[in-house]
């Protein structure tokens, strides 16, 4: 077809295309062939698969796509929450995998080795399996087993001084000197929290787990920071598309950096092997004394097995707790009200010289701690998928049989939001985590088999880095929209309030843009 003055103007489709021609009928038989298998795809995932009983939208059921797309997005728990709203505490969410959001369902799942974990926590070839990656029951038992005692209450008291070097003391030397550095600017500095938090977090391991101290939050920066994100980003983008990891190049450079990182871990065993027992263990003294002490129940480590603990701690420990960390604080800014609570609790309770530990916060500050916990509830570090598959003989759950290998995903974040669990769940209210009956389901360090190894030590680093910071700084929000009405008197409108900073959750839930939004006013009290 011609365009006036014989310019040639090609529409979608030519003379050449339409159907009688040779070129028209190929297209017209193309098209016809896809929406028959579409058809087809959708005639089977909706009514002959097994899991076409599980509730759930007819897309969903036949491409992952859409699971994906929000994955990367960093928006899956809001797209699981809003799944499970509409369709119940089991949804499917793609063609062969389930959501669930009901706390028997997790805690069955979670609690056995019955379901095992995917080959998503895989470790690339030729770096050694650890806790959190095996999805071998024998393995998984022996290496908790080795590696869990590090992180009872008992040896995490007896690293009490190494924790506050990392936290306490290091958060107090930087943070006197800018503000006796900032002395005529009313005596306030403007700091990101979020990135003070990510480093606090990073030397608390540096300390315990590689017996160095990094320095990254007297230096603002470490050589791992980089690397870690860069595994991080690598990880996640090969869990959402898998067929990823068959791209050499993609799966090079992630070995080479994740193998920069154990090279580091290597390193630090190598020294500490060469030293004299320290005389309070440490993380890695106590990875490398394992096995080794009469009745223990399990084999001493390697250097490379203890290397690759290391390396999940970090990648397991560090970004988990320093979003627990900035929630918790954004939050209590956010609900002066609750903030003042906070406050007063501890001032009443110790001079502003003291140095609070954990036993300090357990035994007199019930109401910080109901903070924290509620803070994990509303806005969970990890808020989901853990997904673990159906046994090889299926399994029936919520009414529904799921087919061996289908993915069963434990979405703790929209069990966090589900109403039945949680009366109100959309408000932030540490009250319902005060007196005697606590609600039992706050699953944010998972649960079962499987649960967090360091759920001890992340939970002393909120109390700990918490308390003492509150305990002697005045700390508000810079943002002057928030500040304004918090000095209005507005407190009481702003009561329950979730922060609304953008966030986005690549494993763990962090806020998008901190340099913005986490920028907190700290003065003297
Ligand atoms: C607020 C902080 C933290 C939160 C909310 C958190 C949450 C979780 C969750 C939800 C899981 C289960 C993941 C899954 O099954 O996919 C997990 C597992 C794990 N976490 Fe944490 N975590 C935190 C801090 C830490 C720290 C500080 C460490 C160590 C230094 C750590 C080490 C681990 C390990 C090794 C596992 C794997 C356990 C296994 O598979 O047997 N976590 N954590």
């Amino acid at each position: 077809m011609n365009g006036a003055g014989g310019n040639s103007t090609r529409l979608l489709f030519d003379d050449d295309d339409y159907p009688g021609s040779p070129m028209g009928s190929i297209v017209f038989a193309v098209i016809t062939l896809a929406v028959i298998l579409v058809l087809f795809k959708i005639l089977y995932e909706r009514c002959v698969t097994p899991l076409s009983a599980v509730p759930g939208q007819i897309v969903h059921s036949i491409t992952s796509i859409p699971m994906r797309y929000h994955m990367i997005r960093g928006d899956l728990p809001e797209f699981l929450l809003k799944l499970h709203q509409k369709f119940g505490p089991i949804v499917r969410i793609s063609p062969q995998r389930v959501s669930v959001a009901d706390p028997d369902i997790i805690r069955h799942v979670l609690g056995s080795h019955t379901f095992r974990k995917t080959p998503s926590y895989e470790m690339p070839e030729g770096i050694e399996a650890n806790a959190f990656s095996t999805q071998s029951p024998e393995l998984s038992t022996h290496r908790r087993r080795q590696i869990g005692a590090a992180f009872s209450h008992r040896n995490l008291t007896g690293m009490q001084d190494k924790i506050f070097e990392a936290t306490v003391l290091s958060v107090r030397e930087k943070l006197d000197a800018k503000l006796a550095e900032a002395a005529d600017n009313k005596g306030q500095v403007v700091v990101n929290i979020y990135s003070w938090f990510s480093l606090i977090s990073l030397d608390t391991i540096g300390i315990l787990a590689f017996g160095r101290n990094f320095h990254a939050l007297k230096n603002e920066m470490h050589e791992l920071v980089p690397l870690l994100n860069r595994v991080r980003v690598l990880s996640y983008v090969t869990m959402a598309f898998p067929w990823l990891k068959q791209i050499p190049r993609l799966v090079g450079w992630r070995l080479t950096t994740i193998s920069k990182v154990l090279d580091f871990a290597h390193s630090a065993v190598i020294e500490r092997r060469a030293q004299e027992q320290i005389p309070v263990p440490d993380i890695l003294q106590h990875l490398i004394n394992a096995g080794t002490v009469p009745g223990d129940q399990c084999q001493p480590m390697s250097d490379s097995q203890i290397a690759s603990e290391n390396l999940v701690q970090l990648l397991a420990g560090v970004d988990t707790t320093s979003s627990g960390l900035t929630w918790t604080l954004m939050l209590l800014l956010y609900n002066p009200h609750i903030l003042r609570r906070v406050v007063s609790e501890l001032r009443s309770e110790f001079p502003q010289d003291h140095v609070i530990s954990f036993s300090d916060c357990r035994q007199q500050l019930p109401y910080l701690t109901s903070v924290i916990t509620e803070s994990l509830r509303i806005m969970p570090p990890a808020p989901g998928m853990l997904p673990r598959l159906a046994p090889a003989d299926g399994v029936r759950l919520g009414g529904y049989f799921l087919p061996a290998g289908t993915w069963i995903c434990c979405a703790i974040g929209a069990l966090h939001m589900n109403p039945s669990v949680f009366p109100q769940p959309s408000a932030f209210d540490p009250e319902r985590f005060l007196g005697e009956k606590k609600p039992a389901n706050m699953l944010a360090f998972s649960t079962g088999v499987r649960a967090c190894i360091g759920k001890n030590l992340a939970l002393v680093e909120l109390h700990v880095v918490l308390s003492n910071l509150l305990l002697r700084y005045n700390v508000r929000i810079a943002k002057s929209e928030v500040s304004s009405r918090q000095q209005d008197g507005e407190s009481e409108v702003l009561a329950g309030r979730v922060p609304d900073i953008p966030h986005k959750t690549h494993m763990t839930m962090n806020p998008t843009r901190p340099e913005r939004d986490c920028l907190v006013v700290l003065s003297h009290i």
